[in-house]
């Protein structure tokens, strides 16, 4: 019997494939059970630890090419304890001296090996090793006991992945070749896990609640990412009307593709841009290949979270030279370092927080700890000689906070001009609109900067008060609450009035609904995940600004999210 499930749709396409569960299967084992032959019992943790180092060798090979060499080497490190004589050698004598199981002997041996190595506290490396040993502790007993533990980076045939939620080192392991689509129990629409599946066009559905609990591994699956419905096991009949969808969207997809050198421009031949959204130099390739009018957003946290220390002055250098040089002389706006609230960097500790998306995290720090702000500002001037560069401030609340930053870029770039160094002449400075205060300050605040961009995923959880990755309050997830598009309009209206180009790069930018609002408002630019762009640019194009603006303001009479979407819907034709 098929089950069908409702989620939140965080992801365009419809993926079907069977299910593959990211949760860790049951690995308790009978600890009273005592053995009778030692010798056969010690041949099953041979047997498991040379299964587990094959396992390994498998999933690194498979793995060559998706990620760094330094995270490919961790492989290298598991199969090196798998191969440790003296950990063996403690196997053994425990099972022959004291008649345990397998099971018990490898779980008593490697728990002993991983306390000692968290010992010692003098010894970082050291005691990051007790994670190794109880990751391949954990491998070992997987196969003792028969059962298989997941593993993204060794998938090698078409699935759906089911699990409770996604982190963005997840999505870096996966290869969309085979990932048909995403499920997780949690999230929302601007989790970092539902942004990651749109970066790689995985179709995805969060916040599916008990997905977890509802498939199991192997069922089909099917992912309709454009509605947020999922359907385990589903009928012969509910596979072929899927497939017919995923075949009319794709057709979709292909029309589209024809607007990939045309302007953005409405049916009026109003001029706009449409730009992407990316986290690493490599997805400016995608970018280009859809077209994207820049780069409106380089979320540029996540050259921070995919290294093991802080990225020093020339590694960042690289990055963003390789991005501007890849856009071709379209615009890049590098947003300055935004961690904190879920995003962690593992090597730079952040204090325990009630609530860390209220707390210290990005310009917050880096206004507090100006050398680590100085590195990227030194790199970010550098690469500006090599094409139009945009630099953006996350976070700012108030006007000393923005007269701040500017002050230490400014230091920055007089040092670097101090040292001869050749320096783009016309680096654009701009600040995310993202926290209330500054949205409402927006007249000031416009006064002092080349550009806004409005961060509608954060704008939103703090005007909304409700946290963004929380499915609970997913329902507060609100673009088109009437009064939220008073706020949007009075920030775009206030930029205009101070000649600042108006740019947004939440997820609202790349919203259907939303689009002819934003057009009405005269927002300049739209910049978001990379798949949407084309749909965007083929939606404005059959758009008049003139209509858009009478749209606002019947918006802005009614009451509720819902009676806006509605009214977009029947204006636009789309179905309910
Ligand atoms: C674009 C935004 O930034 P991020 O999603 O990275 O917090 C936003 O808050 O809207
Ligand atoms: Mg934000």
């Amino acid at each position: 019997m098929s089950k069908d499930v409702k989620g939140i749709a965080a992801s365009d396409g419809i993926g079907i494939a069977p299910a593959y569960l990211l949760v860790d299967p049951d690995l308790s084992y009978d600890k009273d059970k005592k053995i009778s032959d030692a010798d056969a019992e010690y041949a099953r943790v041979e047997t498991a630890f040379n299964d587990s180092i094959a396992e390994l060798q498998k999933i690194k090979e498979n793995a060559k090419g998706r990620l760094a060499d330094e995270e490919l080497e961790v492989f290298d490190a598991h199969i090196a304890i798998l191969s440790d004589p003296e950990m063996l050698g403690q196997i053994k004598d425990d099972i022959n001296n004291n008649k345990t199981s397998a099971e018990a002997a490898v779980d008593k041996v490697t728990t002993n090996f991983a306390d000692m190595l968290a010992a010692m506290t003098d010894n970082k490396y050291m005691q990051e090793r007790a994670a190794d040993v109880k990751d391949v502790a954990k491998r070992a007993m997987s196969h003792l006991l028969g059962k298989q533990l997941p593993n993204i980076a060794g998938i090698d045939k078409p699935v759906v992945i089911v699990a409770k939620e996604i982190t963005p080192s997840d999505t870096s392991q996966m290869d969309a070749k085979f990932v048909k689509g995403i499920v997780t129990d949690l999230g929302g629409r601007t989790s970092h896990a539902a942004i990651m599946s749109r970066t790689l066009r995985i179709p995805a559905v969060v916040g599916a609640e008990d997905i977890t609990a509802n498939a199991k591994n192997g069922q089909n699956v099917i992912v309709d990412g454009l509605h947020g419905d999922i359907i385990v096991d589903p009928s012969d009949d509910q596979v072929k009307d899927y497939q017919a969808k995923a075949e009319a969207f794709e057709k979709e997809r292909a029309e589209w593709a024809k607007l990939v050198d045309a302007p953005s421009v409405s049916k009026d031949d109003k001029h706009f841009e449409i730009a992407a959204n990316i986290g690493t130099p490599d997805d400016v390739e995608d970018a280009m290949k859809q077209g994207a009018d820049g780069v409106g957003l380089f979320r540029s946290e996540f050259l921070y979270m995919g290294s093991d220390h802080l990225p020093t002055e020339d590694e960042q250098f690289e990055a963003y030279k390789k991005a501007i040089v890849g856009m071709k002389g379209k615009p890049v706006v590098v947003r300055t370092l935004d961690i904190g609230g879920d995003k962690p960097l593992d090597y730079l500790p952040l204090p325990d927080e009630m609530n860390p998306f209220l707390g210290y995290r990005a310009i917050r720090i880096c206004l507090d700890r100006p050398e680590i702000f100085k590195t990227q500002l030194r790199a970010l001037i550098r690469a500006s000689e090599f094409g139009p560069l945009s630099i953006m401030f996350p976070m700012i609340g108030t006007l000393a906070e923005l007269r701040a930053a500017k002050r230490i870029f400014e230091e920055c770039k007089t040092e670097l001009q101090k040292d001869h160094r050749v320096l783009g002449d016309d680096v654009k400075i701009g600040m995310m609109i993202e926290v209330p205060l500054a949205a409402i300050n927006a007249d000031k605040m416009a006064e002092e900067v080349d550009f806004f961009s409005i961060g509608t995923n954060d704008l939103i959880q703090y005007n909304f008060a409700a946290d963004r990755g929380n499915d609970a309050v997913s329902y507060l997830y609100q673009p088109l609450n009437p009064a939220f598009l008073g706020l949007i309009n009075h920030v775009i209206a206030a930029a205009h009035r101070h000649g600042t180009k108006a740019a947004m790069c939440g997820e609202m930018a790349g919203d259907e609904l939303a689009l002819p609002l934003l057009m009405g408002m005269g927002l300049d630019e739209y910049s978001m995940s990379a798949s949407s762009i084309l749909r965007t640019r083929s939606m404005m194009k059959n758009l008049d600004t003139k209509d858009c603006a009478k749209l606002v303001e019947k918006a802005m009479d009614l009451d509720t999210n819902e009676e806006v979407a509605n009214l977009v819907k029947k204006e636009l034709n789309l179905a309910d």
